[in-house]
């Protein structure tokens, strides 16, 4: 990879664009985000993060020829028997109001009555190349649900999400820190060991 190195990252949430973006700049990559580039949003019509990775990274790749890397991604809670998992961004509506998400989730603990909090950020990266090879690398990160909400910065249930072992939730860390444990931080980790240090 070297500076001239630009990929279509087949998203079209800011937040993860932006992770994303911080991540691969140190290697010298540049992304274009799927609505700069005005690629369709493809229906998620598969069960699976892997599946759904697949398909938005070879619908662009289809639009462009390109590199396209695509994130799929979601929170799964142990309780809730791993929901709302894929549907994590359907859960919040057309409006994407995560606000709503949240309470959501919290609403579907307390009806569960179980006593279990545990949740876990999963993240699917794929990267589809020119000549339409596909790869995918999945990270994961395990926590607990709290409630009320707590912090301000990242995006989605950011804010609902603290990982074991720290007192704080993700929207209560610095891009650096979240980026440091986050589902998104280990896939694409695992993407640029496996395919790009040799
Ligand atoms: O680090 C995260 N912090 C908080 N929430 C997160 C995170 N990572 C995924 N999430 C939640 C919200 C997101 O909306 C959904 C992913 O759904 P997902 O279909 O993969 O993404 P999306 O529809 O928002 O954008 P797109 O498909 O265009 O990449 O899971
Ligand atoms: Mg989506």
């Amino acid at each position: 990879m070297n500076e001239q190195d630009t990929w279509v990252l087949a998203s079209h949430n800011p937040g993860k664009i932006k992770e994303l973006q911080a991540m691969l700049h140190a290697r010298g990559v540049t992304l274009k985000g799927a609505a700069e580039l005005a690629l369709d949003e493809p229906e998620e019509t598969e069960s699976t993060f892997e599946g759904n990775a697949a398909l938005k990274a070879k619908a662009a790749w289809q639009a462009t020829g390109l590199t396209c890397l695509s994130d799929d991604s979601g929170l799964s809670v142990d309780a809730l028997g791993g929901e709302p998992g894929i549907y994590s961004a359907r859960w919040a509506g057309e409006a994407r109001d995560f606000d709503r998400a949240m309470a959501r989730v919290h609403e579907a603990l307390l009806a569960s009555a179980a006593a279990d909090r545990t949740a876990r950020f999963v993240c699917v990266v794929a990267l589809c190349r020119p000549d339409g090879t596909l790869v995918h690398y999945r990270g994961e990160v395990v926590g607990e649900i709290v409630w009320p909400p707590r912090g301000e910065a990242g995006f989605g249930y950011d804010a609902i999400f603290q990982p074991h072992g720290h007192d704080r939730t993700f929207a209560e860390m610095s891009a650096v820190e979240k980026r440091a444990l986050s589902h998104r931080g280990r896939a694409l980790a695992a993407l640029l060991a496996a395919e790009f240090e040799q």
